[in-house]
């Protein structure tokens, strides 16, 4: 099975996952292509939700297209579920995400939510996170201080070209870093100045993964 086939099946697969509820659910959507498969496939069983709370304006979009209402996240004070991808999956469900520069909307999202359902290709597991580098949402006029920070750490931060995230901000993208304490590094560099939001998600991480390997679909639970 190729990659794009393999997103396909955990984006029908995460179907499932949504709460039954009269009227329908509203329900937490993230971004990426993986998350791209899922909303295709959410808009075959419109029924089954009654508006979604979105972490960037292309999920928005193509939530939109579908004919399915997105709502702010002001709007709501809890969500069952937020559906989302990752770039990188740890054995206890630790993530890296941003690789598409949407994580702090997404940490924003995951953060309403009682479970966060990850969708991901078997590529995507990993034992340590950080083989994929590690995306941080930044003020501007902090990036080069972060970028010292990081490199005492033994990373390389770099920015990431001609990328503005939906806040207006830039991405650094940080190289060389084996995340062997998730939830400790998650802590500390959102203590930094200037540190938007970083893409380890220890503390949102996953309740489950549903991981699309040539087997079918592998339910994770953590
Ligand atoms: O900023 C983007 C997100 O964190 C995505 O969920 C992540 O990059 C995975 O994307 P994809 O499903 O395209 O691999």
């Amino acid at each position: 099975m190729t990659s794009d086939e393999l997103k396909a099946l955990v984006g029908r697969a995460a179907l499932a996952e949504i709460p039954e509820l009269p009227g329908g659910a509203v329900i937490g959507v993230g971004t990426g292509s993986t998350v791209n498969c899922f909303i295709d496939a959410l808009a075959t069983v419109k029924h089954k939700v009654r508006a979604a709370v979105s972490s960037s304006e292309a999920s928005s979009a193509r939530l939109r297209a579908h004919g399915i209402a997105v709502v702010e996240a002001a709007e709501v004070e809890r969500l069952g579920v937020y559906i989302d991808g990752a770039d990188e999956i740890d054995p206890r469900g630790h993530m890296i995400k941003g690789g598409g520069a949407a994580l702090t909307r997404e940490k924003i999202v995951a953060d309403l939510a009682d479970r966060f359902v990850c969708i991901a290709d078997a590529s995507k597991r990993v034992e340590v996170l950080g083989r994929f580098p590690l995306p941080v949402e930044v003020i501007g006029h902090a990036a080069a201080q972060i970028g010292r920070r990081f490199a005492a750490l033994g990373g390389t931060a770099t920015l990431r070209a001609g990328v503005t995230t939906d806040n207006g901000h830039p991405i650094l993208d940080v190289r060389g870093l084996a995340i062997t304490d998730p939830a400790a590094l998650e802590a500390e560099i959102n203590q930094w100045p200037g540190v938007v939001c970083v893409g380890i998600f220890a503390r949102h991480k996953a309740s489950v993964c549903l991981l699309g390997t040539p087997q079918g679909v592998e339910t994770l639970r953590y």
